[in-house]
């Protein structure tokens, strides 16, 4: 066979093997654990079940870091009679990994489980039509992984592809959402169930004068799972467009290493959360912005966007609001899920992109993003890493 042929037929089956359109969100499904704590009680539960109830400062100062999050209750997977079995989770540094792992490794694929039975149902196609597993979770490492889990508990195909993301924090709702394009958008007809679920239980531990950032992740993160389905194509009349994927983008940010880290130690997942984050993502978001949009166009105004920001704690919002000059309301969805649910690490995200389109379909808005045609989401994490995603919404 002559060359330039051979070279036309690697073409056509490059081209073969490509999606024609952009990576969509089809459908979007989430899930939380029954037991919700509210926060104004918060500090009550924690210092109770974590018998530290004679640090009576302690206590009060963390009850005002909890009033001052801007988060109304949480779910958890775990409550105070279950907390009793487990002395050492519960104080500041007993051993406790092998606990954290019994409780974890079975339960983050239970719960992702729920969230993607409603991302399925909503789909409405079968579920041997799925492709890819994209499944995401901060806690519960092991072998076979979680990803291997949620097939066996969906009975999903076994020749299925999986794509496993452990330990990458918060900013992870950004990164499954970059692989699900690249994954739609480069196997013609994939399918990708993404998820992404998160149990506190990793890392709760009693409270310690000298470690005040961990009573700051204790009273920020609230466990919950999200999941999506995302494909190129969309089938007309079978599948429903939510938000197109456009532009996805990883940044480190400079000289901020120790900002935001979490290290796995035989007493579980240890939060070290420095005053600095909300100024960095800040003083650092314009540039991520930048590189995301550059290939589609930078918005003449940041306000003419929708606006999906991880709610890593109240302080990073107001920041980034203030520093982009953003109207109010520009962060109502992610707002109202911080409020609602607490920080659920890399489901966070996703619970906003559902809260979203369903309060712009319940107030009439002629899109899915608030009534505006383009939009950001936003992941933060350690590293500091962030994720900038650009998203193109469907008319209602
Ligand atoms: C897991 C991941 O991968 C990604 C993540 O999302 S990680 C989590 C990222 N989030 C953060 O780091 C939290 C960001 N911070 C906040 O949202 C806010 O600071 C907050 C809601 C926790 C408190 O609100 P605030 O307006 O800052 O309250 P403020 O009155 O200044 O602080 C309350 C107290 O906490 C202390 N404090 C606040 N942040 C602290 C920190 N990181 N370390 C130690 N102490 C801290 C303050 O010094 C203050 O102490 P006093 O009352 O003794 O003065």
């Amino acid at each position: 066979m002559a060359a330039t042929s051979m070279m036309e037929n690697v073409e056509n089956i490059r081209k073969a093997q490509r999606a024609d359109g952009m990576a969509t969100i089809m459908a979007i499904g989430t899930s939380h654990p029954p037991h919700a704590i509210e926060q104004n009680n918060f500090a009550d539960f924690y210092f109770r079940v974590t018998n530290s109830e004679d640090k009576v400062d302690l206590k009060n100062k963390f009850d005002r870091i909890c009033r001052k999050t801007m988060i109304k209750k949480r779910y958890f997977y775990h409550n105070e009679e279950f907390l009793k079995k487990y002395p050492n989770i519960c104080s500041f540094s007993a051993p406790s990994l092998n606990d954290r792992q019994d409780i974890c490794v079975p339960e983050v694929p239970k719960l992702g489980k729920q969230a993607a039975l409603k991302a399925l149902e909503e789909w409405g196609r079968d579920k041997s039509l799925i492709t890819h597993v994209i499944m995401c979770t901060s806690c519960g490492v092991d072998m076979p992984g979680a990803d291997f889990q949620l097939v066996k508990l969906l009975g999903l195909n076994l020749n299925i592809n999986r794509y496993m993301v452990y330990m990458q924090g918060c900013y992870a709702g950004g990164t499954v959402l970059r692989y699900a394009k690249d994954l739609a958008e480069n196997n013609r007809g994939a399918r990708v169930l993404v998820v992404c679920a998160e149990l506190t239980i990793i890392g709760i531990r009693g409270p310690n004068e000298t470690h005040i950032d961990n009573g700051i992740g204790n009273s920020l993160f609230g466990d919950g799972a999200a999941a999506l389905i995302v494909g190129s194509d969309p089938i007309k009349g079978v599948e429903k467009p939510i938000f197109e994927i456009v532009s996805v983008k990883q940044r480190i940010i400079p000289d901020s290493e120790g900002v935001i880290q979490l290290h796995l130690r035989e007493e579980g997942l240890t939060f070290h959360l420095t005053k600095d984050s909300p100024d960095l993502i800040a003083n650092n978001i314009e540039q991520c912005l930048t590189d995301a949009f550059e290939p589609v166009g930078l918005p003449s105004d940041w306000n003419s966007l929708f606006w999906i920001p991880h709610p890593g704690g109240r302080a990073i919002l107001d920041e980034v609001e203030a520093k982009l000059n953003l109207h109010p309301e520009k962060f109502r969805a992610t707002r109202h899920v911080l409020w609602e649910y607490g920080n659920m690490i890399s489901a966070c995200v996703l619970y906003i992109l559902d809260e979203m389109r369903k309060r712009s379909l319940a107030e009439g808005l002629a899109t899915t993003g608030e009534g505006l045609e383009w939009g950001v989401l936003l992941g933060f994490g350690p590293g500091m890493t962030v994720e900038t995603i650009v998203l193109h919404s469907v008319p209602i």
